[in-house]
């Protein structure tokens, strides 16, 4: 996926998202990391097409992104957002089940396909046994996890999370990285997340896009591109990194305010 020179702009004066070019490449993890304000979400969103590239363009296998029909792009591309409203009497599983809207035509019936879709989210994401309970009765880690389980059911090669991890206890926050990791490695889906947690994008991603002011400053390999001069430059953080071992990866203590 190539993106090329995108601006966009929230309101009529400067560009917020100002010509920015990078690549992300397939089948691995990208997270997106930067201050808050510095635009991750919106380059969510520009990717997700929510929000509209004003000027500059983005490539899927070559082809420009605009030239796929939104339907055929909700197959390519599924987004999970932080925070998510929803008519609380559903159940889980009908919730879900709108994952397959891409692919029912007009007058279509729900086929075996779309059951197995759904079916596979929903073990994954360890939602299969309490399916038909309904969203109220769920916590806030719970439902992320059922907005996760509607994308898979999508069946994108490409998956895009918005803070992943943020209603998730320590150990969900593993376990939902874990998933995340499998999904890549045994389905090869391209996963772009945006994380706060440094230690969590060093561990987890392959790549790393980092944000400041609209402006994409650095991107590459995650361990080459994640300094502790970076981080003081970016985030007004001074660092560490504990380089790890052959069997741990390196670890970023922060030490403070710079
Ligand atoms: N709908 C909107 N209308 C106007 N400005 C917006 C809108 N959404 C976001 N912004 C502004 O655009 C900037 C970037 O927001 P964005 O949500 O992309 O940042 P972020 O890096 O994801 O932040 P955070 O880490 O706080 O989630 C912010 O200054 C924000 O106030």
């Amino acid at each position: 996926m190539e993106i090329h020179n995108v601006s966009f702009a929230y309101t009529k004066q400067q560009p917020f998202i100002d010509k920015l070019s990078g690549s992300i490449r397939l089948g691995k993890i990208t997270s997106i990391v930067g201050p808050n304000g510095s635009g991750k979400s919106t380059v969510l969103s520009l990717l997700a097409r929510q929000l509209q590239v004003q000027q500059g363009y983005a490539t899927l296998y070559k082809k420009k992104m605009d030239s796929y029909s939104l339907k055929d792009w909700a197959k390519q591309l599924a987004i999970v957002y932080q925070e998510n409203d929803v008519a609380h009497d559903l159940t889980i599983k009908s919730l879900v089940k709108y994952g397959r809207f891409p692919y029912q035509s007009r007058f279509g019936s729900w086929k075996k396909e779309d059951e197995q879709a759904v079916e596979e989210a929903l073990v994954m994401t360890g939602l299969d046994a309490m399916a038909n309970k309904s969203l109220l009765e769920l916590s806030g880690g719970e439902r992320q996890r059922v907005w996760l389980a509607l994308s898979l059911a999508q069946q994108t090669p490409i998956l895009l999370l918005d803070e992943p991890t943020t209603y998730l206890d320590l150990y969900h926050q593993f376990e939902l990285l874990d998933l995340i990791e499998r999904l890549k490695n045994e389905q090869g889906k391209t996963i772009i997340m945006v994380i706060h947690d440094l230690n969590q994008a060093l561990q987890y991603s392959d790549d790393l896009w980092v944000m400041k002011e609209g402006v994409l400053v650095a991107a590459g390999n995650v361990q080459e591109v994640l300094t502790t001069s970076l981080v003081e430059d970016v985030f007004c953080v001074r660092a560490r990194i504990d380089k790890g071992s052959e069997l741990t990866k390196p670890l970023l203590i922060p030490t403070g305010k710079l």
